[in-house]
């Protein structure tokens, strides 16, 4: 392995701190010095595009492509990615060799004490169509307005009074500093998104002294948690604009998995749990796609 380790990552701050905890947990594992790393920020077209919905845009690709590109060109050794933003089907040459440990999972709500307390027809932030369905089941009366940008944006969006609440991720708040900022929605009331809270680490399929290295910072349960939740969405044939929230815990060799789908406006929705045997993610697919009323079952290609 020829040094500095090139770690490539989005621009974003999110982005940045998480390629830090990378580059830490890379160095404990090996003793490593900080100048044995390159970080290399890689613009992202999803960075560049913040006025339209990211799922009206050909989705995820958005975030990844330029990384993969960078990666597959020699260009950058490995890339950090938020494993909620990868797509789930990914170039054969391209390998998920790591997760750190994985956060807090939940959503956060800020505005408000909890989605009940919302005034009628209050305004909520958000441009995901999973909190957007799940926002609506619990109150068809809320009014969801289009919220992009990154963490720092969107709380200022709220701030500049464009929504009367809006919901992030739990993970990246944290990472940023902003651990008390609203309240914890319990994943009961709202299961968050397949691999929220995950930092994964993609390298060259054939790069067997960089896969070494990673492998020895995975945390396996995170690993396997994330990659039955990716392997269900894969059998749904979900993407970016698929109402779907789903979470695996391991324990010990076993595996549980929750999931919901939604319609796109909340209306209808179902729900299932597998936690023994083999191939969760894609039994647990099958199930919900076998129950799931008209409305749901018209976004999932399976
Ligand atoms: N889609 C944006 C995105 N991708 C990953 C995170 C948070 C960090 C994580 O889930 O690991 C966020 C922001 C959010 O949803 O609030």
């Amino acid at each position: 392995m020829t040094l500095p380790i090139r770690i490539g990552t989005r621009g974003s701050p999110l982005a940045l701190i998480q390629a830090n905890m990378v580059r830490a947990a890379l160095m404990a594992a090996h003793g490593l010095t900080e100048d044995a790393f390159e970080i290399v920020p890689v613009v992202t077209s999803g960075d560049r595009i913040q006025d339209r919905a990211l799922a009206e845009l050909g989705g995820k690709a958005l975030w990844t492509k330029e990384l993969d590109r960078a990666l597959m060109a020699g260009e950058i050794d490995c890339a950090v990615h938020s494993m909620k933003d990868v797509e789930t089907i990914r170039p054969v040459e391209i390998a998920i060799a790591a997760m750190l440990p994985r956060a807090d999972v939940r959503d956060r709500l800020i505005g408000a004490e909890s989605i009940e307390a919302l005034p009628a027809f209050a305004r909520i932030g958000t441009s995901s169509p999973r909190r957007t369905a799940q926002v609506q089941a619990l109150r068809p009366d809320l009014r969801v307005v289009l919220f992009r940008g990154n963490v720092a944006t969107r709380l200022a969006k709220l701030e500049a009074g464009e929504a009367d609440a809006t919901l992030l991720a739990a993970a990246g708040l944290g990472r940023l500093g902003h651990h008390d900022v609203g309240v914890a929605v319990p994943v009961d009331v709202m299961l968050p998104a397949p691999a929220q809270g995950a930092v994964g680490i993609e390298c060259r399929a054939e790069d067997a002294a960089m896969r070494d290295r990673l492998a020895a910072i995975d945390d396996i349960a995170t690993s396997v948690a994330v990659k039955v939740e990716r392997a269900l969405l894969a059998a749904l044939g979900a993407d970016c604009r698929s109402p779907v929230a789903a979470l695996a815990m391991c324990d010990g060799d076993a595996v549980q998995l929750s999931a919901t789908l939604y319609a796109i406006d909340g209306s209808a929705q179902v729900s299932g749990r597998i936690d023994k045997g083999a191939d969760v993610g894609e039994r647990l697919a099958a199930d919900l796609l076998a129950r799931a009323p008209a409305s749901v079952r018209a976004l999932f290609a399976g």
